[in-house]
C-alpha cells in the first residue's frame, strides 16, 4: 500500500520543490500515483479555495462534458453531474489559483529535470492544458470509470488539487478510486482532502472513478503533454481534418 507523503513545512521554497519532486519520482516510478498533503499549507489553500468559490458564485461553472451521448439527456444528468470551469489562471480574482498552478508547473517541470535528464518516466514534458475547475454539487453526482488519456491525445500526467475542508468520507462520499493496472485486484483510495494533491499517469494504465459525493465537491485539474505524444496526435487531428474536408467525404 502505497503511503501519501507528508512534508515538514519549515522549508524554504526550492527545498521543498525538491522534497516534493524526489517523492513524486519515486512514487510515479513504482506505483504510478502519488499523493502529496499540505501541499499549500493552511492559508494559501484556503485563498485558492475562496477564488473557487467566488467563481462558483459568479456562475462561471459549466455542466461538465457528457461522457457518452448515447443515453437521453435527462438520463446523463444523473450519470454525470458535474460542473467544470477552465482557467488560464491569469484571469482577475484568481492570482492565488494563480500561484497554485506555478507551483504544480514548478515540480513538473523540475522532476521533469532531475530524472534521467530531462525525462520523466519515459516522458519530456513539455507544456499542459489550461486549469480544470471541478465542482460535483452533491446529490449522489458521481463520475463513472474512465482513462484520462486512452487514445495518446499527449496527455501524460494527471495532476488534481483537492479543496475540500472537513470533508467525512462516510458521510459526503466522492472517493476517487483509482484502478492501478498490475496491482491485480488492489485499488487506491483517495480521499479528496482540502489541501491534497494528487499526480497520476493518464493513460490506460490509471482507470479511475469518482464515487457518489453528497456534499459539494470541488477540485482543480491540470494534466501535463508529453512533447512527442501531443505532436503527434497534432499531426494525427491535422491529417485526419484533411482527409475529412476533401470533396467527397461528407
Ligand atoms: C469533472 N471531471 C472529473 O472529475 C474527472 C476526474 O477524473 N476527477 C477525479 C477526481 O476529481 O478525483 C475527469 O477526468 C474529467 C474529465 C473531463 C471532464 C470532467 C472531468
Ligand atoms: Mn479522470
Amino acid at each position: 500500500e502505497f503511503l501519501p507523503s507528508f512534508l515538514p513545512r519549515n522549508r524554504n521554497n526550492l527545498e521543498e520543490i525538491d522534497d516534493i519532486c524526489r517523492n513524486v519520482i519515486s512514487d510515479m516510478n513504482t506505483w504510478g500515483v502519488c499523493v502529496v498533503n499540505n501541499f499549500l499549507g493552511t492559508e494559501k489553500g484556503i485563498s485558492v479555495l475562496d477564488e473557487v468559490l467566488n467563481m462558483y458564485s459568479a456562475g462561471m461553472f459549466r455542466d461538465g462534458q457528457l461522457v457518452s451521448n448515447k443515453a437521453a439527456a435527462s438520463d446523463l444528468k444523473t450519470i454525470r453531474g458535474d460542473q467544470i470551469a477552465w482557467l488560464d489562471g491569469k484571469e482577475k480574482n484568481c492570482q492565488n489559483i494563480g500561484m497554485l498552478i506555478s507551483k504544480v508547473d514548478a515540480i513538473i517541470m523540475r522532476a521533469n529535470k532531475m530524472y534521467n535528464n530531462g525525462k520523466m518516466g519515459d516522458y519530456t514534458i513539455n507544456g499542459r492544458t489550461k486549469a480544470m475547475v471541478a465542482c460535483y454539487p452533491g446529490y449522489g453526482s458521481h463520475y463513472v470509470k474512465h482513462v484520462d488519456n486512452p487514445n495518446q491525445d499527449g496527455r501524460c500526467i494527471t495532476a488534481i488539487y483537492y479543496l475540500n475542508r472537513d470533508w467525512d468520507i462516510k458521510q459526503n462520499g466522492g472517493l476517487l478510486r483509482i484502478f492501478p493496472e498490475g496491482w491485480q485486484d488492489q485499488v487506491a483510495d483517495i480521499e479528496p482532502l482540502f489541501d491534497r494533491i494528487l499526480f497520476f499517469w493518464s493513460d490506460r494504465r490509471n482507470p479511475h472513478e469518482v464515487q457518489p459525493a453528497y456534499k459539494t465537491r470541488y477540485a482543480i485539474t491540470l494534466w501535463y503533454f508529453d512533447a512527442e505524444e501531443r505532436n503527434e496526435a497534432c499531426r494525427r487531428y491535422q491529417r485526419d481534418r484533411e482527409i475529412n474536408s476533401k470533396p467527397g467525404n461528407p
